[in-house]
């Protein structure tokens, strides 16, 4: 009932196609019993010309060739119908699942940072596939199929009862014994097979995150524990699928069984019956065989209760798991508070007395901190310090447990969440590039605006498909950008430049050349404030200190969150800050840290020294090996 219910708002708008499918059901299942009854006309009539007996009228070769060819004509219009309950029901069924399955993509592109934290991605794929199959053939063919068999049942009972009352009470004997069988499986079905769904997405996950993951296996040559867990997995779903069987192997059985012995009984019964032997129930030979042939017919949908039993409950079960996803709410979304006026930002932070606790554990204690629009704030401090959640706050991708965190002086959660991520763009610790190519890479943040939301909860019939976007990135803008974040000149060795393919299907960059294709990406978003959070850690000091004097060029009037560890980069910042276990230890210019002799004092000592060493160690070396001259060949130092 709930599942019928949750899904009403899908299936209403199909109701059209469901009404005619069950019309026609109905009437494809009184159509296929005609040829029964068409047999019992020429049989008693046949009977009644041999008897001779002129009380009674026969009939003759014509009303025989008529009746044959009323069965005929019926047998034809009962497989009409069924064409028409395909076209209607299963294609119902197909364009309910096309409905989900936008939906749920809709709805998961809303959820926020904190749902993808906990789900599996594995998980997700499998929900989205096999969870969804089992939800349309339960939609298609099992509610197909539960039409038939009622239709089936109400049909032969209705002939049964018009035959002979007495033989079809005797026929119902073993019908409670059906309905007891079927609850009984049932709910063993759905929990079994429930099982069965959650090992799918254990596996699956565990497969997504070995493929994701490859490089990390294959480096730590753990290939072999994987495989051996991997089996461990296979084992137990393959175990859950088993018993899943052992359970509907038994329904069909038992229900084939059940047949056999209600044919037993009209057998049995009904011979009885035309002998003479039961009193007051006449039956004629006619009437039997048309009573065994409605139940014969009767036999398919009986042995077909257990795979709709079956499909039913796999389908209520996967539906449950997709329920799941939609009752899932984004913590963070626009509300009441949103000013829906503000339409564009300058780029001031304020961070005012901001905390932050995640499962209870205090990850910022009261940071305030100011950086006015324009300017460069540089944030270091060791290691869960605190750094990167400076950037989610203002992104919104969390939200402050106490404090404010203002932009341009209002209130980040009074700002409209499309209007503030719309003009920041992070460039994260470890980047993601898409299967494209480097060019589509770059412009990835480019050409949004236009893209009206696809609507959802409305037919698949009733909606256009949004017209296809051929978006061509603006090549002069990609350039550019790829030009600050200093990998033009790598592109344009690549063969193919700008259109070669990233990823799985195209070529392997390295870290650096990853961290600066996602900086040239939210470079050429041009946005107001640029948050880069240790993005360049892949990056050699020198390209790093030469892509930040010319990101200073560009991003005049930009606020630039500048997060890393590196003094020699930071120093180009405006103002400094130094956190530790969630609080501003230290802030000031570069120099001003310096003088105050702290950690930063201390951070930049170190790297100095190390940079001392590491220079010294290369003149050692070049001193002792032969150089090499532009051409290749070996000179003497
Ligand atoms: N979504 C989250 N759920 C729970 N804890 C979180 C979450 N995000 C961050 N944390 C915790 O918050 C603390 C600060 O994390 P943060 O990523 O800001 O550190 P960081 O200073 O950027 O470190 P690093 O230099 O290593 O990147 C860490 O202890 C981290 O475990």
């Amino acid at each position: 009932m709930n599942t019928l219910s949750s899904l009403w708002p899908y299936l209403k708008l199909h109701q059209r196609q469901f009404l005619l499918g069950t019309l026609a059901v109905f009437g494809a299942g009184l159509a296929v019993t005609l040829p029964a009854y068409f047999t019992r006309l020429i049989i008693d009539g046949l009977t009644r010309a041999a008897d001779n007996n002129p009380a009674t009228v026969g009939i003759g070769a014509g009303q025989v060739a008529l009746y044959a060819l009323g069965a005929v004509l019926s047998a034809a219009f009962s497989g009409a119908l069924m064409i028409m309950v395909r076209r209607q029901i299963v294609y119902a069924s197909r364009q309910i699942e096309y409905e989900v399955r936008r939906d749920l993509f809709d709805h998961l592109s809303v959820l926020d940072k904190h749902y993808f934290d906990r789900a599996r991605t594995g998980d997700l794929m499998n929900r989205l596939t096999g969870d969804l199959s089992a939800v349309r053939e339960m939609i298609g063919f099992g509610s197909w199929q539960l039409a038939s068999v009622v239709a089936s049942f109400v049909v032969s009972f209705f002939w049964f009862f018009s035959l002979s009352w007495q033989l079809t009470l005797a026929v119902l004997l073993v019908f409670p014994v059906i309905i007891g069988i079927l609850f009984t499986l049932a709910r063993l079905i759905s929990a079994r097979y429930v099982a069965v769904q959650e090992q799918n997405s254990v596996i699956s996950a565990k497969a997504q995150e070995n493929f994701s993951g490859a490089r990390v296996v294959k480096g730590y040559a753990i290939e072999d524990r994987e495989i051996r867990e991997y089996k461990l997995l296979n084992n137990e779903l393959i175990r859950r699928a088993l018993r899943l069987t052992t359970v509907e192997g038994p329904l069909q059985a038992s229900m084939s069984l059940l047949m056999g012995l209600a044919y037993v009984i009209v057998l049995i019964y009904g011979g009885r019956m035309i002998l003479g032997l039961v009193p007051n129930s006449p039956l004629t030979l006619g009437q039997f065989t048309q009573f065994a042939l409605v139940l014969d017919r009767l036999a398919w949908p009986m042995l077909s209760i257990g795979m709709i039993t079956n499909m039913l409950q796999r389908g209520s079960a996967s539906w449950h798991r997709l329920q799941d996803i939609f009752v899932a709410q984004p913590t963070i979304k626009d509300d009441g508070r949103t000013d829906v006026s503000i339409k564009s930002i300058r780029g001031e932070i304020e961070f005012d007395n901001v905390s932050l606790n995640f499962d209870g554990q205090q990850v910022l204690r009261g940071v305030s901190l100011h950086v006015p629009a324009g300017q460069t704030l540089g944030i270091t401090g060791p290691t869960g310090s605190g750094k990167t959640v400076l950037g989610n706050l203002i992104t919104r991708l969390i939200d402050a447990s106490s404090g404010v965190v203002r932009v341009d002086g209002t209130d980040v959660r009074r700002i409209p969440l499309k209007v503030l991520r719309e003009h920041i763009a992070v460039v994260p610790q470890e980047p993601f590039l898409f299967s494209d190519t480097i060019a589509a890479n770059v412009a990835f943040g480019l050409g949004n605006a236009g893209y009206a939301r696809v609507p959802t909860r409305i037919s698949v019939m009733k909606s256009k498909p949004p017209p296809h976007a051929d978006f061509k990135p603006d090549m002069n803008r990609v350039r550019a950008a790829a030009e600050i974040a200093g990998l033009a000149s790598e592109i344009e060795r690549f063969p193919e430049g700008y259109d070669t393919m990233l990823g799985e299907r195209g070529v392997t960059l390295s870290g650096g050349q990853r961290q600066r294709t996602a900086l040239a990406r939210a470079v050429a978003r041009e946005p107001r404030i640029l948050v880069l959070d240790d993005a360049m850690s892949a990056v050699d000091t020198e390209t790093e200190s030469r892509i930040l004097s010319g990101l200073k060029q560009v991003q005049q009037g930009r606020t630039v969150l500048l997060i890393g560890h590196r003094v020699s980069t930071l120093r180009h910042a405006d103002h400094i800050v130094v956190m530790e276990r969630g609080q501003i230890i230290e802030r000031g210019s570069h120099e001003e840290l310096l003088a105050l002799g702290g950690h930063y004092a201390e951070l930049e000592r170190q790297q100095r020294l190390e940079s001392d060493l590491s220079s010294e160690a290369a003149g050692q070396i070049s001193a002792a090996a032969p150089q090499i001259s532009a051409s290749g060949e070996k000179v003497k130092a």
